[in-house]
This record gives C-alpha cells, sequence and structure tokens, in this order.
C-alpha cells in the first residue's frame, strides 16, 4: 500500500460532531406551535416538560446512533492518534516522553555537526544514511510511515538496527502537517535529508495516486514545514535517474533534457525539482536534488530486479529479462548505471556538507539561497544480462532465465551518468563497482533470509565478530 494522508482526529472533527446535534435540537425547538401562548400557566408548563423530554430523547437517540462519533482532540501535551498505512494502522506521538525521544536522537555529538531530520529513514537509503550521520556524531531524528508498499518486517529491522545506533524513528507521514510542525518546534533542525518517497518505476502503472501522494503532496507538506521553521533547514532530497526519461544523450549531465519522463513516477520526481524551485525562489530554502541511479546494496528494496531475481534464482522460479526493442541508435541490451548505496551515502553527506543556508525566517525569504542538482550515479553501465551472470556466480545456481521484449511499463532502456558536477562541487568518487557491491548484497541476503545457505556459502563474515545473525538476530550491520 502506498503512504497515505494522515488522518488526526482533531478539533475541526470534534466541533462538527457538536455542530451536527446543535442545529437540529433548534431546528426542532423553533418548530414549536405558537398556541401555548393562549394556555393556562399549569398546562403551559406541562408542555414545556413533554416538548423539553421529547427534544432530549432525540438528542440522545441521536448520539446513540449516529456511527463513529470523532473521539475529542487530545490535549496538546498527550499521546496523539495518527491514522496511516502501517501493518499497525494507528501510531502515537506527542508527550513529554515522546519529546525527550525525538530531542535525545537529534542531540548533536560533535563540534560542527548538523541536526537532521531523516524522512523514510525505515527505508533503503535513508536507514543507510541515517546510520552514517550517526556514526559521525550528527543528531538524526528518522521520519517513516512504514506503509506496506513491500515486507514492512524489513523496514522494521531498519528501524531496529537505528535504534541501536540511538537513532529514534518516529512513525508518522510526512503529510502530517501537525506532526511536521511539532518535530521543527521540538527541534531546531539545520539539515532535512528528504528520502521518504513512493519509489519504483513500474508500481506507478498499478497505483498512480499513490505517487502523486507522496512524491507531489508530501513534497509539499514536508517543504511547507522547513520554510516555516525558525530557523529554516537546508533541504537535501532525493529525485531520481529517471527524470531523463527518454534523453538518448550519454553520459546523463545535469545540463541535459528532463522534459520527456517515460514514467509517472519520473513525471512526478521532476515535478519535485519545479516545486524545490518555486520554495527556493519564494522563501529562500536551500534545496539540493540528488538523482541517484539505481541504489543496490545490503538492506535493499526486494521490488528492484537485483532483489527479487536474488530471491527468484534462489527458489529456482524463472526471471524474465527485458530486452530493448531498441534498432537504430538504440541500443538493445538494457543497462542500468547500478550505484552501490555506500556511495549514494557518501553524496548525500558531502550534499548536505555543502548545502548553504537558507535564508528565510518567519515564512519570508531574506536573501538568495543555494540551488543544486547533482546526479549521483556509478559512471559504468552494466547490461541486466551481466547483473544476472555476476548473481549466478555469486549465488552457485543457474538462473531460469525469460528473455521477453521490454512492455511499455515505463523502464528507459538505459541510464548512465556524467557525475563530474558532484565530483567537482561535493568531492564525490564512486568507488564500488557491481561485482564487489553485489557480492555485499548477496553476504548479506543470504544471512538474513538463508543463514543455512550462507553457512555453504562461506560468505559469513560472523567470525570477525560482525555478522549478522539473520533476520531474528540483532547484530547486523547497516553496511
Ligand atoms: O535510478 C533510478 O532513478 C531508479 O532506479 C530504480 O529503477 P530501475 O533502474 O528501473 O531499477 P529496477 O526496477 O531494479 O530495474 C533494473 C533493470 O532491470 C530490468 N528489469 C526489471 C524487472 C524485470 O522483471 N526484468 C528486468 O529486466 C529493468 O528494465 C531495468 O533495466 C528504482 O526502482 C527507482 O526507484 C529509482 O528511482
Amino acid at each position: 500500500m502506498a503512504p497515505q494522508l494522515t488522518g488526526v482526529p482533531g478539533s475541526g472533527a470534534a466541533a462538527g460532531g457538536a455542530a451536527a446535534v446543535k442545529p437540529q435540537f433548534h431546528h426542532y425547538h423553533h418548530r414549536l406551535p405558537p398556541r401555548h401562548h393562549h394556555s393556562s400557566p399549569a398546562s403551559l408548563l406541562s408542555k414545556l416538560a413533554f416538548w423539553s423530554v421529547c427534544s432530549l430523547s432525540l438528542l440522545l437517540a441521536f448520539l446513540l446512533l449516529s456511527p463513529a462519533a470523532p473521539a475529542p482532540r487530545a490535549a496538546p501535551e498527550s499521546p496523539r492518534r495518527s491514522l496511516h498505512a502501517s501493518p499497525s494502522s494507528t501510531t502515537s506521538w506527542g508527550g513529554a516522553a515522546w519529546e525527550k525521544k525525538v530531542r535525545a536522537s537529534a542531540r548533536i555529538r560533535r563540534s560542527g555537526g548538523h541536526s537532521v531530520l531523516v524522512t523514510g529513514a525505515a527505508g533503503f537509503v535513508g536507514c543507510h544514511a541515517a546510520a552514517a550521520l550517526r556514526r559521525r556524531g550528527d543528531g538524526v531524528l528518522g521520519l517513516d510511515n512504514f506503509n506496506d508498499y513491500y515486507d514492512t518486517a524489513l523496514k522494521r529491522g531498519r528501524a531496529a538496527l537505528l535504534a541501536r545506533s540511538g537513532v529514534y524513528v518516529v512513525h508518522g507521514d510526512i503529510a502530517d502537517a501537525e506532526l511536521l510542525a511539532k518535530l521543527f518546534d521540538v527541534v531546531p533542525f539545520t539539515h532535512v535529508l528528504h528520502l521518504a518517497a513512493q519509489a519504483g518505476v513500474r508500481h506507478a502503472l498499478v497505483d498512480p495516486m499513490s505517487y502523486v501522494r507522496a512524491n507531489v503532496a508530501g513534497l509539499v507538506a514536508l517543504l511547507e514545514a522547513a520554510r516555516a521553521a525558525n530557523p529554516q533547514p537546508a533541504v537535501v532530497w532525493a529525485s531520481s535517474s529517471s527524470v531523463y526519461g527518454l534523453n538518448s544523450h550519454v553520459p546523463f549531465s545535469e545540463h541535459d533534457r528532463t522534459d520527456r519522463p517515460a514514467s509517472l513516477y519520473a513525471a512526478t520526481k521532476k515535478a519535485g525539482e519545479e516545486i524545490a524551485h518555486v520554495y527556493n525562489h519564494i522563501y529562500g530554502l536551500s534545496l539540493t536534488a540528488l538523482r541517484f541511479f539505481t541504489v543496490y546494496g545490503p538492506w535493499g528494496r526486494p521490488d528492484m530486479a537485483y532483489f527479487f531475481f536474488t530471491k527468484d534464482i534462489l527458489a529456482g522460479r524463472p526471471i524474465t529479462i527485458y530486452e530493448s526493442a531498441g534498432g537504430g541508435s538504440h541500443q538493445t541490451t538494457i543497462s542500468r548505471d547500478f550505484t552501490y548505496v555506500d556511495d549514494i551515502v557518501k553524496g548525500c553527506v558531502a550534499a548536505l556538507d555543502t548545502a548553504g543556508r537558507s535564508t528565510g525566517s518567519g515564512g519570508k525569504k531574506r536573501g538568495t539561497a543555494p540551488f543544486r542538482t547533482y546526479n549521483l550515479g556509478n559512471t559504468s553501465p552494466v547490461p541486466v544480462t551481466q547483473l544476472v551472470d555476476l548473481l549466478e556466480k555469486l549465488l552457485k545456481v543457474k538462473a531460469v532465465r525469460k528473455v521477453v521484449k521490454m512492455p511499455r511499463n515505463g523502464d528507459v532502456p538505459y541510464t548512465h551518468a556524467n557525475v563530474s558536477l558532484a565530483q567537482r562541487e561535493l568531492g564525490y568518487r564512486p568507488s564500488t563497482d557491481l561485482q564487489t557491491g553485489l557480492k555485499k548484497f548477496v553476504r548479506w541476503y543470504l544471512e538474513y533470509y538463508h543463514p543455512e545457505l550462507a553457512e555453504k556459502h562461506k560468505l559469513r563474515t560472523s567470525s570477525n565478530g560482525k555478522g549478522s545473525r539473520g533476520r531474528n538476530g540483532s547484530s547486523s550491520s547497516a553496511r
């Protein structure tokens, strides 16, 4: 399920409930026949008593029969309930103990460190980035709605990992304006690393509105909270290589066209880049968009090809490999500039470190603020067929390959990043080739899902005390 807007039972709903009762009572009362002007005081009294009893009975019946009367709004400092697309559906936030936890997690532990709100912290890149920031002593608070787009147990596992390193992941939605305002009220965040999104290219065919909700409405909610915050944080957020769409000029540079998206996912990320410009222009928010190129690695996303190929190869199920209908100037081999998660995290951290300040205060711009866009890729595209070759080697299992023409599903035939701008301005230098990165992914995958196979593959790292104890174990590392 997609991230959903939050419905907090609040004063509006409560007032609406009361208001629905009151007019009915008055309406009924005003329809009393005027005859009582000519009656004796005794009969007037008995009539009055009769109509009062009628009115009260009606009021009582209305209250009892009205479906799910809204709960009264909780006092500001007491825990609140919010509805989310999460497995438990409900969560609570607020209260003195909660605020203490939030402050402790966001507390900076090194001189010159940042205080960073990481949205999507229970997500793949989010959990790695939050862990890296925490390791070097930055204050980090996570925010995630734990929606069930994919296995929520994996998200809970990532959050548990972060909890062990002192990072608290607030269970909440980026579209919950009240919650965001509260977070900025409790912590003067210097930065926001906004990674919460509805990801996945092909799923946009299935649930298009989830992309609009998370990547457009959710982004606006987040930027609204950031521009209203005092001090305003600098915002670094995840755009996508998919914004290059049908661009055929390789390698993809930030100067290339991004006005021909091939999927709704890409269109919402592109919309996000334009929306970010507005908040930079009007409110002086420092904004940096990072265009990630097919990020992979341990604790990855099960909806991505490298992840479910691994699962299917191990299960002996056929995998579908797309080949381009291509021809002419188009390549026939579908390729991706697969980028290892640690390289992406280094890019995120460098973007946070180099982000200039936002200039607004009190919701008003006080000067020009930075507006930046960078590619974060690996700079060496690999055909998907070669990705499968590597997985076969690492898993020691032959894949059952089903090669089909690429359907019109939003996928683009190839991606290739030019990262010279990120190299110049962020010092970004990807250093993990696909074989090395996949080996780390496979090691994690086996230890997490198939500890018995990890033993067999001799990929287990527990001999050095740093290994995972599998899905239910407690010693996994986020790296
Ligand atoms: O770089 C990006 O911007 C994007 O990278 C990935 O999207 P994608 O590159 O399509 O990654 P996968 O879904 O893992 O697909 C990788 C390759 O495998 C191919 N594929 C996928 C699925 C399948 O069954 N068979 C198959 O051959 C795809 O066409 C693609 O070429 C992520 O899913 C997006 O969220 C992200 O924004």
